[in-house]
């Protein structure tokens, strides 16, 4: 099991301050940056492109964790790629030709995986598992923060731990949607090991105290001394 990643989304970011957001969330204990794109077409939101991802690529070393929401993908894989990501995940059902999109972004030097949705069944896992750095579940439907954790996907997260241990390979687990300090032990033990948190994180004053806090509830579910 990988060390765990904490992973603010900057969806619930003040976007006047983006730069300072993002520095603080990192000076705050988060490991990375989780980067929300929505295309008011695949989901039924409109965010923000690779220009502002360029924009803030100078302001941390963290790695930068671009969700795509967006169909079709494959331009857009290329433009993150090129505006800085370091890990780039999309749904399979935005995707034309699957495998051809996780090659592209192997091929643009980024890791690669792909995004469940709480209704996608892990059938889509089949024959890809080779080229996947990252499965994401979707603990919401997407398209919005802000949105209730829906319970059934803890179950989901165990199956998915038990494919990634029967495959022997380096995939994280990661999660996304309605993450907080007091579900965040559940989820790590059915076996997630990165967790995406927006509004539990930047609906906060103390973004230490709440990261602090996320930390404390995955040692205490992973059975470490806190
Ligand atoms: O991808 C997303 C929605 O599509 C967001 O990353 C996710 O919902 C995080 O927000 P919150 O932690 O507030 O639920």
């Amino acid at each position: 099991m990988f060390d765990p990643v904490i992973a603010p989304s900057i969806l619930s970011a003040d976007f006047a301050r983006l730069g300072a957001e993002v520095e603080a969330v990192i000076e705050a204990g988060a490991e990375w940056i989780h980067f929300d794109v929505m295309d008011n077409h695949y989901v039924p939101n409109l965010t923000i492109g690779p220009l502002v991802l360029k924009a803030i690529r100078p302001v941390t070393k963290a790695p930068i964790d671009v969700h795509l929401m967006v169909k079709p993908v494959d331009a857009m894989i290329e433009a993150f790629a090129d505006a800085g990501a370091d890990l780039i995940t999309f749904h399979p059902e935005a995707s034309e030709h699957v495998d051809r999109s996780l090659d592209l972004i192997a091929k643009k030097g980024c890791k690669a995986g792909l995004v469940l949705n709480p209704g996608t069944p892990l059938g889509v896992l089949d024959w890809v598992m080779d080229r996947l750095d990252m499965i994401l579940l979707m603990s919401v439907n997407p398209g919005f923060g802000g949105q209730a954790f829906i319970p059934s996907v803890l179950d989901k997260a165990k199956a998915v731990r038990r494919l990634i241990d029967d495959s022997g390979r380096p995939i994280r687990l990661e999660i996304d949607g309605g993450v907080k300090v007091d579900n965040i032990g559940a989820i790590a033990a059915a076996g997630v090991d990165t967790f995406v948190a927006g509004s539990a994180i930047y609906g906060e004053a103390d973004y230490a105290a709440v990261i602090g806090r996320m930390k404390a509830e995955i040692a205490r579910a992973r059975g470490l001394a806190v």
